[in-house]
């Protein structure tokens, strides 16, 4: 069985001979969370719109479900939700009506799914206001109501924080990590900031002139990016024990060498060597490491750019 929701194979878009998409192998799987991550001009949208129907590749292809045929993609995208550039709203109409009148364009069923939608968006309580009065994180919170109208297994949302204040980024993270939690909803999420889907994405892409660069889990990002005081001293178990009972913390991991990544406390690097030293150990190394999210991002497109 494929697990996969999404897939691109070489995938290639050239517009008069430039490159918005160059051979890009991408792959989202199903449950998943997936931060596309690129700054601005990098691909992104090119790759989400033909993804969504809106555009076609100039050469590869993709498959969404397991499925690559043309009427199957067809077929496929109605299982799909989006919000690609601006949600498009009525301004005049209230948040319910705006529901309403895309339940009709689109064909879905049943009146019962306005309320629910409403109340899933955090939008139930705004009664007669109008669209065009509501602020940017509640037209970005109606544009995913009507998104979800249809029940998506998939959302593809393109830099849906895009403008948004932190508050804004705030609430629609956690909608967006209770949709995927509750309902199984896989995610596709594209932002041009690392850190503000650092916090909900379990998977990364990062793209860069047309190029996919890397994929990997939220796990081996943090791997990457977390700060640590690697340790190596001549009795690690002693070393164990002091930073556990002296530093108070068990936020550190033994590896198998015996060297100690210490995670916990580690604002003052200057006492926690004096504490080893002074405790007998004698230090091999003992050196702070890691990077932030974003200097691991630059660092990562700053890589291609002297190519
Ligand atoms: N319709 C088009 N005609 C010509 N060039 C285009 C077109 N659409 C996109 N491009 C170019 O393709 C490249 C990728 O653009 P794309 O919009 O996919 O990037 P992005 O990562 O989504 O960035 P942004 O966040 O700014 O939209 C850019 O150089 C852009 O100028």
């Amino acid at each position: 069985m494929n697990d996969h929701v999404l897939q691109s194979n070489q995938l290639t878009k050239k517009f008069k001979g430039a490159f918005a998409l160059d051979k890009v192998n991408l792959s989202i799987r199903k449950g998943s969370i997936y931060g596309f991550i690129g700054q601005n001009g990098a691909g992104k949208s090119t790759l989400i719109r033909i993804a969504a129907g809106l555009a076609f590749p100039t050469d590869g292809h993709i498959e969404l479900f397991g499925a690559g045929g043309e009427l199957e993609l067809v077929q496929a995208r109605k299982r799909i939700g989006s919000i690609i550039e601006n949600p498009a709203l009525f301004p005049n109409m209230t948040a319910a009506e705006n529901l309403e009148a895309n339940r009709i364009l689109r064909g879905i069923p049943g009146k019962e799914c306005i309320g629910r939608t409403l109340a899933l968006v955090g939008l139930q309580d705004t009664g007669r206001k109008k669209a065009k009065n509501f602020s940017l994180g509640m037209k970005q919170r109606l544009g995913l109501g009507i998104a979800l109208l249809s029940d998506p297994e998939f959302l593809i949302l393109d830099e849906p924080t895009n403008g948004l204040d932190p508050m804004g980024v705030v609430e629609m993270r956690e909608l967006l990590v209770r949709l995927n939690r509750e309902r199984g909803i896989t995610i596709l999420i594209s932002s041009h900031i690392l850190s503000e889907v650092y916090l909900l994405a379990t998977h990364y892409g990062i793209i860069h002139h047309g190029r996919l660069l890397e994929q990997l889990t939220a796990q081996e990002l943090k791997g990457k990016c977390q700060q640590y005081i690697h340790i190596k001293s001549d009795n690690p178990d002693k070393a164990s024990a002091v930073i556990q009972n002296g530093l108070k913390t068990s936020d550190f991991e033994v590896m198998p060498d015996g060297s100690i990544k210490l995670y916990g406390k580690i604002e003052r690097p200057g006492e926690i060597s004096a504490l080893l030293v002074s405790s007998g150990l004698m230090l091999e190394q003992f050196m702070p490491m890691g990077e932030d999210l974003e200097s691991y991002f630059t660092k990562r497109i700053g890589g291609i750019s002297h190519v």
